[in-house]
This record gives structure tokens, C-alpha cells and sequence, in this order.
């Protein structure tokens, strides 16, 4: 079974990488890129064969599209006279639905759409698929099990994606963010940088860890460290004073909404 990846950047690369650790033979996977050299450095990095996008979408039985979603039309513009009824298609773009795929390739090729996250790169990725409309349960246990090879994979309904898209699949930025800001705060009361960072990063391991191991809400874990009149409540009283927690609703309210404006193409 050959699988092609359309775009070998950020998350093309932690397709790659989840594929070949996973124990997929490099044989059959074939990438493309638009500019050769970055192609030429996976090649190198992991033996991969790269052809071109009309070759690879011919030879492949599934193909994995990883360009962005302003890119989309054109590629799927691209590939369509080389796509065939039954072969899997599965975008991984941001905003772009599976009509409007659909509605760019023969009819009868199956269209699964996922929102990833880069946390795949360490095989601890969040991915949410939908089905598009003539996709079976073969074709979406397929995009199950390839997505698999990175972390864990949750099927959603497709309406649900954009808010999925704010939440996991930009997710990971909030939370580098928020790492920045303590490290930041950490220098500004007199810690080395480097201290700082390696206090704020197992913190943050630590954290996520018993979030997962232990399945406790995050309110009573925030209790639990919360002293009353201690130094915790005073840090909380100011991030609710400054309405932080408000501004997380509202940033990824914009997050959603821009994922639903990317299928139209509004422009940047
Ligand atoms: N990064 C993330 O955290 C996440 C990204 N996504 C989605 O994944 C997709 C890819 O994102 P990301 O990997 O970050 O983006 P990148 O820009 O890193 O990767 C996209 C790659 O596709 C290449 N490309 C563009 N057009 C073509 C084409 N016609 N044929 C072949 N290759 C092409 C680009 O080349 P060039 O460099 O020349 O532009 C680039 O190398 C996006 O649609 C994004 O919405 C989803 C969830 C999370
Ligand atoms: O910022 C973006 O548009 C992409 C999609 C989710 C994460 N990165």
C-alpha cells in the first residue's frame, strides 16, 4: 500500500517521521514539495523517494495533503486528472472542508479531513478526523491508522472541526506562549534564563502528565496547589483581574472563525 504526502513541510515532516517509526516501509511512501530542496533533505533524512505531486497522486493508494490552505485550490487543481473514484484523499489543511475538495477531484475519490497537531513530531499528537461524503468505514479506519502513528486520533462530526482547529490544532501555541511568559518572569525576578526555563519546561511535563495519568479535573488540581491566603491565590486573583481567562474564550473564538473563513479564501 504506497502512501504519498503532498507537501513536506512542518507537518509533513511529522507524517513522515510517525510513518517510518511506526515501521512503514520507506518503499512505499513517495513525497512532494515545491521547492527540491527541501525534498531533496527528507530524501536524505529518511530515504524517502520524491516525485512530482500528478506522479505521486498516481502511484499512491492514499494520499496525505499538507500544503496550506491558500495553496489548496491550486494543488487540488494540480492533481485532479491523476485522481481516481475509490483512492483516499486525506487533507490535513486548516478550514478547508471536505465539499470543497470533493468539489476539485473526480467524483467518487474519498475525502477525510483531519486536524492535526505538532506535537505528532514526538509521536504525542491530538488528531480529529471527519469523513467526507463518499467515504466508507475501510477509508476512515485507514486515515484512523496512519494518523495513529502519531498519537492518539478522535473522530468528530466535521462541523465540530473549526472549534477543534482553535483548541488542538493551534493549541500548542498558547501553551509555548504561556512557557515564554513564565520563563520571561522567572529572568525578570533575577533567575538565570536558563534556570527559568528548564523550572518552567518540567512543569509544564509534570503537569500535562498528571492531567493525563491521573484523569482529575484540572479545577481540583488547581486546588490542590492553590494554598488559602497563600501565593498561589494571589497570582490567580490578578490573571482573573486581568480577565485572562475571558481573553482565552475570546482568542480562540478568533481562532474558529478564521478556520471557517480559510475555505473561502479570504485572503491574509
Ligand atoms: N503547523 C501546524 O501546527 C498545523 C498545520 N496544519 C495544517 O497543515 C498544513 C501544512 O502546514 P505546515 O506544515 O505548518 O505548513 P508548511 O508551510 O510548513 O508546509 C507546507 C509545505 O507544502 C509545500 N507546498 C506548497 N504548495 C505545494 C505544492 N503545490 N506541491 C507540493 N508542495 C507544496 C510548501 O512549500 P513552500 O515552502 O514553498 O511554501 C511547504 O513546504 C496546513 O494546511 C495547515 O493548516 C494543521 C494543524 C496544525
Ligand atoms: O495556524 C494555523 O493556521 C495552523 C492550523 C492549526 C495550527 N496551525
Amino acid at each position: 500500500m504506497t502512501v504519498a504526502i503532498l507537501g513536506a513541510g512542518v507537518m509533513g515532516e511529522a507524517l513522515l517521521s510517525g510513518l517510518v517509526h511506526a515501521g512503514r516501509r520507506v518503499s512505499e511512501l513517495l513525497v512532494t514539495d515545491r521547492r527540491p530542496e527541501r525534498a531533496a533533505e527528507l530524501t536524505e533524512r529518511y530515504g524517502v523517494e520524491v516525485v512530482d505531486n500528478p506522479a505521486a497522486v498516481k502511484r499512491a493508494d492514499t494520499v496525505l495533503v499538507v500544503v496550506k490552505p491558500q495553496d489548496m485550490g491550486a494543488l487540488l487543481d494540480e492533481i485532479s486528472d491523476s485522481a481516481r473514484p475509490g483512492q483516499l484523499v486525506v487533507s490535513l489543511a486548516a478550514g478547508i472542508t471536505t465539499t470543497f475538495i470533493e468539489s476539485r477531484l473526480p467524483s467518487g475519490v474519498a475525502v477525510v479531513r483531519v486536524m492535526p497537531n505538532t506535537p505528532a513530531l514526538v509521536d504525542e499528537g491530538m488528531s480529529a478526523i471527519s469523513a467526507g461524503s463518499h467515504c466508507d468505514e475501510a477509508h476512515l479506519s485507514e486515515a484512523e491508522g496512519l494518523l495513529r502513528s502519531t498519537g492518539k486520533v478522535a473522530r468528530v462530526p466535521e462541523k465540530q472541526l473549526d472549534a477543534v482547529t482553535a483548541i488542538s490544532g493551534s493549541g500548542p501555541a498558547y501553551v509555548f506562549y504561556v512557557v515564554e511568559a513564565m520563563i520571561e518572569a522567572g529572568v525578570h525576578m533575577g533567575l538565570p534564563r536558563a534556570t527559568a526555563t528548564e523550572f518552567v519546561v518540567q512543569t509544564l511535563v509534570g503537569s500535562a502528565k498528571l492531567l493525563s495519568d491521573t484523569g482529575e479535573h484540572p479545577t481540583v488540581l488547581r486546588e490542590r496547589v492553590t494554598s488559602p491566603g497563600g501565593t498561589t491565590a494571589a497570582a490567580l486573583r490578578l490573571l482573573e483581574d486581568g480577565k485572562v481567562r475571558a481573553d482565552f474564550l475570546a482568542a480562540m473564538e478568533a481562532a474558529r472563525d478564521r478556520s471557517r473563513s480559510l475555505s473561502s479564501g479570504e485572503p491574509v
